[in-house]
């Protein structure tokens, strides 16, 4: 592979699927709790989960995960204050308490947390200007505007929070390009772009997106590798196969990439040995990337392999939305 200005190099023929690796590299993830990574990831502990439970849901293999383990973990997260840190001990954080709710769907057991108090915690975290605080030390992002609409439309208690400020606040993070920032003023970045368009897919508001630009400036992150990067002259970076390709999913416009080129970048970031996706070939996996490699695989409608379809909005099994209901907005 050779690395030229910010691009990478693939050469040979497309990899298959290595579907089976990947499943028992996120199965011995889970298992090996004394592992170095796993201990210094604890910081993310319930994010991780929903990571390797979405994974492998989506290759028919969440029943190989024991149920009450995991419920008993999530209730033993969730404060007096009703908000869900990343593990015990850990301060609540509505980044957590959005991976636990999702987690809780996949289950149907909503009721192992205080629904009650999680929607007072997550009440008290919008502003006057319909942002919404991470947490009680007040840092304000779009990320976290869209984990507070997420998991109240999980809980189908939307109405407890201000939607049209929420979705003003939003509408004050667009940048000329079309695309969305962290906060007003913040450059575009395709993590945040997916966060945004996600809050205004879930409230019914993407009538505000400029639609054409924002398309736009998403299929330019291809890069000639068939790699995305999440800002211009960034690296490739698989994850942000999830983020921009989910975002052009909700536009209605996701065949304006080159869907071929994206799967053959993508299927390049696997380890045939360790089972597992890395950011970019040749580096380290984790079950972040992994997930974000098989779920941006699976909106490819790549058909070599059986996975599960996902929703571009809230990045859970599509079965799941259907049963609970949920239909959130997608332009056409
Ligand atoms: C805290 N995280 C990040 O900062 C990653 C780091 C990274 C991975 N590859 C390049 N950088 N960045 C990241 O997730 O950026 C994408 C992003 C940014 C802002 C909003 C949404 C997505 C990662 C974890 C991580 C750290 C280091 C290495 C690999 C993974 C992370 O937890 N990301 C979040 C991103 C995210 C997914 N859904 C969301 C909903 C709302 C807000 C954020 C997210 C996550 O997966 N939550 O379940
Ligand atoms: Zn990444």
């Amino acid at each position: 592979l050779v690395s030229n200005c910010n691009d990478i190099k693939l050469s040979g023929l497309t990899p298959d699927l290595y579907l089976e690796k990947h499943i028992n590299y996120i199965l011995s993830y889970e298992s090996k709790k004394d592992d170095y990574t796993y201990i210094m990831t604890e910081h993310l502990r319930i994010s991780g989960m929903y990571w390797g439970l979405t994974a492998l849901d989506i290759t028919h293999n969440l029943h190989k995960i024991d149920k009450k383990e995991v419920l008993s973990f999530i209730k033993q997260c969730q404060h007096e204050c009703g908000g869900i840190g990343a593990s015990i001990l850990h301060d609540p954080h509505l980044l957590h308490t959005l991976s636990a709710i999702q987690i809780l769907c996949y289950y149907k057991a909503l009721d192992t947390i205080n629904v009650e108090k999680v929607v007072e915690y997550i009440k008290n975290r919008q502003k006057d200007d319909g942002s919404f605080e991470g947490d009680k030390w007040g840092e304000i992002d779009t990320r976290f505007s869209f984990c507070a609409i997420a998991s109240l439309a999980l809980l189908n208690r939307l109405n407890e929070v201000n939607i049209e400020k929420a979705v003003s606040f939003i509408k004050s993070c667009m940048n000329f390009d079309g695309g969305f920032g962290s906060k007003p003023g913040s450059e575009s970045h395709a993590g945040l772009i997916y966060c945004c368009l996600g809050t205004l897919s879930i409230t019914g508001h993407l009538h505000i997106v400029k639609a054409d630009e924002l398309g736009w400036w998403l299929a330019e992150r291809q890069l000639p590798s068939g790699g995305l990067n999440g800002r211009p002259e960034k690296l490739p970076d698989v994850c942000y196969s999830w983020w921009v390709l989910a975002s052009l999913k909700i536009l209605g416009r996701l065949n304006w990439i080159n869907t071929n080129k994206m799967i053959n970048f993508i299927l390049y970031c696997q380890d045939a040995e360790t089972g597992g996706f890395s950011d970019r070939p040749g580096d380290m996996v984790d079950p972040f990337h992994t997930l974000f490699g098989l779920s941006a695989l699976s909106l490819l409608g790549y058909t070599k392999a059986d996975l599960k379809t996902i929703n571009p909005t809230y990045c859970m099994p599509q079965y799941i939305m259907d049963e609970m209901n949920l239909k959130p907005d997608r332009l056409d």
